[in-house]
């Protein structure tokens, strides 16, 4: 089973930057990819335009077996709705909502109605029991991404794509949500895919994609965080390198 695929996929931006190049992946149901490479390699405009955020400018790509490449802006939201949840550094919470309001806002906005048990063993897992009712200025950093981790599988969708989602957060409370992840993969078959600059978060993923100048680099599996720097050309001085 496949959740992503893209073929082919180039985005010339106007201006004439060529962001991606003719990029052909498949993302198999239940990965945990890591997207990294040097600023301005491609990373963000690979996960928007594979998430659906972005049109490409040629090529293909299949969300849980849709093409949308072609689609409107009206029919991609249809389809991120239903089977893509996003994670953002900033966590992108609304302030003036609290926690349970915040995580099912998605689902309102769709019009669907909340799996109530299946929100509830997602707010369990998480350690947000108490805190459905808090505002997110009530919360630390860490407890906000769990709240934005929830609502992006509150609808239960075959992908989630993660941008830099530790990037705001200390090193104790990233492998925190890096536990989380690695749990939500292993026990739940989440497939998710995620853009970072830290080799300690890529090396909890399975595989991770190293883009340059708009295309594959290479794809290294299981590697440690003292490989991936390396790859990548930086000084790594974490435990365990
Ligand atoms: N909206 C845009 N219009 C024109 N060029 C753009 C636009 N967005 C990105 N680019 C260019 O496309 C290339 C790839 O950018 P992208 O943001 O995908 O890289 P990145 O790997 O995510 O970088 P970073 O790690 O700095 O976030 C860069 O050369 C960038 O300047």
């Amino acid at each position: 089973m496949t959740a992503v695929e893209l073929r082919g996929v180039t985005r010339v931006y106007d201006g004439g930057v060529t962001a991606l190049d003719g990029v052909s992946l498949r993302v198999p149901r239940g990965a945990f990819l890591a997207v990294m490479g040097q600023s301005g390699s491609g990373k963000s405009t690979l996960l928007h335009c594979a998430s659906g955020l972005d049109v490409p400018t040629s090529g293909s790509i299949t969300i849980a077996g849709t093409e949308i490449a072609g689609l409107k802006e009206s029919k991609r939201a249809l389809v991120r709705r239903e089977h893509v949840g996003f994670v953002f550094q900033s966590y992108n919470l609304v302030p003036s909502l609290s926690v349970e309001q915040n995580i099912t806002l998605p689902l309102r906005l769709a019009g669907t109605s909340p799996d109530r048990a299946w929100l509830a063993s997602l707010v369990a897992r998480t350690g947000l029991s108490g805190m459905l009712g808090r505002a997110p200025a009530e919360l630390s950093g860490g407890q906000r991404q769990r709240v934005s981790i929830v609502r992006a599988l509150a609808a239960r969708p075959a992908v989630v794509f993660a941008d830099e989602p530790t990037g705001a957060l200390d090193s104790r409370t990233a492998a925190g949500i890096l536990d989380l992840f690695t749990e939500l993969v292993d026990e739940l078959g989440q497939t998710i895919v995620m853009v970072t600059h830290d080799p300690a978060a890529a090396a909890r993923a399975h595989d991770t994609l190293v883009m340059s100048d708009g295309r594959i680099g290479e794809i290294l599996s299981r590697a440690t965080a003292g490989e991936l720097a390396a790859r990548l050309g930086r000084v790594w001085e974490g435990a365990g390198a």
